[in-house]
C-alpha cells in the first residue's frame, strides 16, 4: 500500500444547506421560503417530506459542531437561510436570525473549523417570490441588500463567502423543468432566471469588493464532464451541447462574459427575448476569488434527432455503477472537469464545494453504520482530485457532500448522503458512519491510501 499525499494546506470540509438541515421552519421569527411553499403543495416531494423539522439542526447546531470535530475537518460549508435573515427578504432585520449564526460560526471558530458561507442555497423568501423571485431583475438588488447585511455582520469571521449554490438548478430545474421551487415550467422563464441569478452574483461581488473585507468570494457551480458515445461528428456535437447547457452557460459568462454562442443559437428566439442590459455582462464578470465545483457524476450522450433536448439523449452504460439517485459513479469525470477548466477557464484557487453519493445505507445489528460503497466513491474521487493536482491544476480544497443525511429536495428523506446518518424514527439521533471515520483518517494523514 502506499499513501498520496495531498497539499500541506489542503483544506478537507463537509458541506450541508439551511432548508436541507435545519427545520424550524417558522421559528424566531423566520419567514417562509419557496421551499416550505413548495414541500407543503400535495405532490411535489416523495412521501410528503418536508423541510419543517429536518435533522433539527437549529436546535442541535452544538452537537453537530462536535462532530465535525470529530471528524476533524479543517472547514464547514454551510448557507444562510434568507427568510432567517429578512423574513420579507427585504425591509426589516431578524436579530433572532442572525443570532443563530453567529452562534454556530462562533462554535466553529471555537473548534477550529473555517465558516465557509453560501448566500443562497436555494430557499428564496417567498414574499419576493410573490413579487416574482428571480424572475424579476428587481431581486438583484434584494440579494446584494441581503448579501450587504451579512458581509457587515459576518464579514470578520467568514473564511470564504459562495453567493449562490447552482445557479444552473435554480434556473432550469425551479423554473424550467419545475422539479424544484418554485415548481415554474417556463424556458423563458429559466433563462431569464439564469441572467437575473449571474447578475446578482457580479453585483453581490462588486459589493463586496466595495466593503474591502479580507476574506474571499466565489460561487458554487454544478459541472459536469460530457462524452459523446461515439467518435462520429454528431454525438461529439451532442457532447458539446450537453457541456454547454450544464457548464457553459455559466462558465462563460463568469470568465468570459459572453454566453456560448454553440447553444445561444439553439435557444433562437428565447435568448433574443431575455432582458440582457448593456453592462450585464461586465458585472456578471466581475473577478471573483475562486471557483467552488459540484461534481457528482458525468454525461453520456448520443445525437438523436428526434430529441426535443438539444437533440441529445443520455446513455447509461450496462457495466457501470450507480448511486441510489442512479447517477453513474464515474470519478474520471471529475479529473477531466479539473483539467478542462485550469486550460480553458481559469487559473484561480477551485475547491470541490460538494462530491458525494447515496446510498442505501441502514444500521447494523451492533448499531454501525457500514457505508463501504460511500467509502469507495470518496477514494476514488480523491484520487481523481490527486492527480489534477499533481498535474498543476489550483485545486485547494474538498468538501464531501454531505455532513449528515438531509433533506435531498423532491426526494424528501428518502436519499441519504451523509457521512453521518440521521435516525430519522428515533429523534434524529446521528450516528457517525464507516465513512466518517474513514474520512477522519484521510484528514488527520492529509493522504490517501492506495
Ligand atoms: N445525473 N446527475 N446529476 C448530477 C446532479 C446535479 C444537480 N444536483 C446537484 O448537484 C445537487 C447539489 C445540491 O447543492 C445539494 O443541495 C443536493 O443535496 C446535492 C445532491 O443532490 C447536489
Amino acid at each position: 500500500m502506499s499513501r498520496l499525499y495531498f497539499p500541506k494546506d489542503f483544506i478537507w470540509g463537509s458541506a450541508t444547506a439551511a432548508y436541507q438541515i435545519e427545520g424550524a421552519y417558522q421559528e424566531d421569527g423566520k419567514g417562509e421560503s419557496i421551499w416550505d411553499r413548495f414541500s407543503h403543495t400535495p405532490g411535489k416531494v416523495a412521501n410528503g417530506d418536508t423541510g419543517d423539522v429536518a435533522c433539527d439542526h437549529y436546535h442541535r447546531y452544538k452537537e453537530d459542531v462536535e462532530l465535525m470535530k470529530e471528524i476533524g475537518l479543517d472547514s464547514y460549508r454551510f448557507s444562510i437561510s434568507w427568510p432567517r435573515i429578512l423574513p420579507k427578504g427585504k425591509g426589516e432585520i431578524n436579530q433572532q436570525g442572525l443570532d443563530f449564526y453567529r452562534g454556530l460560526i462562533n462554535e466553529l471558530l471555537k473548534a477550529g473549523i473555517k465558516p465557509v458561507v453560501t448566500l443562497y442555497h436555494w430557499d428564496l423568501p417567498q414574499a419576493l417570490q410573490e413579487e416574482g423571485g428571480w424572475a424579476n431583475r428587481e431581486i438583484v438588488k434584494h440579494f446584494v441588500n441581503y448579501a450587504e447585511i451579512l458581509f457587515n455582520e459576518f464579514g470578520d469571521v467568514v473564511s470564504q463567502w459562495i453567493t449562490h449554490n447552482e445557479p444552473f438548478v435554480v434556473a432550469f430545474n425551479g423554473h424550467g423543468s419545475g422539479d424544484h421551487a418554485p415548481g415554474i415550467k417556463d424556458q423563458q422563464v429559466a433563462l431569464q432566471v439564469a441572467h437575473n441569478l449571474l447578475l446578482s452574483h457580479g453585483l453581490a461581488v462588486k459589493k463586496f469588493r466595495e466593503l474591502k473585507l479580507d476574506n474571499e468570494i466565489g460561487i458554487t457551480l454544478n459541472l459536469i464532464s460530457s462524452y459523446p458515445i461515439s467518435d462520429n461528428v454528431e454525438d461529439n456535437k451532442a457532447a458539446k451541447r450537453m457541456e454547454d447547457y450544464i457548464n457553459g452557460w455559466f462558465l462563460e459568462p463568469l470568465f468570459k462574459g459572453r454566453y456560448p454562442e454553440r447553444i445561444v443559437e439553439f435557444y433562437g428566439e428565447k435568448f433574443n427575448n431575455l432582458d440582457i442590459r448593456e453592462d450585464d455582462m461586465g458585472l456578471i464578470k466581475e473577478e471573483i476569488d475562486f471557483l467552488g465545483i459540484n461534481y457528482y457524476s458525468r454525461s453520456l450522450v448520443r445525437y438523436n434527432k428526434d430529441s426535443k433536448f438539444l437533440g441529445i439523449e443520455g446513455v447509461k452504460p450496462q457495466d457501470s455503477q450507480y448511486t441510489a439517485m442512479d447517477w453513474e459513479i464515474y470519478p474520471k469525470g471529475l479529473y477531466d472537469l479539473l483539467i478542462k477548466l485550469n486550460q480553458e477557464y481559469t487559473q484561480k484557487p477551485l475547491y470541490i464545494t460538494e462530491n458525494g453519493a447515496a446510498f442505501d445505507d441502514k444500521i447494523s445489528e451492533g448499531g454501525g453504520v457500514h457505508d463501504q460503497d460511500r467509502i469507495d466513491y470518496l477514494k476514488a474521487h480523491f484520487q481523481s482530485a490527486y492527480k489534477a493536482i499533481q498535474e498543476g491544476v489550483a485545486l485547494k480544497g474538498y468538501y464531501v457532500w454531505s455532513l449528515m443525511d438531509n433533506f435531498e429536495w423532491a426526494y424528501g428523506y428518502s436519499k441519504r448522503f451523509g457521512i453521518t446518518y440521521i435516525d430519522y424514527e428515533n429523534n434524529q439521533r446521528r450516528i457517525l458512519k464507516d465513512s466518517a471515520y474513514w474520512y477522519k483518517n484521510i484528514i488527520v494523514n492529509n493522504s490517501l491510501e492506495v
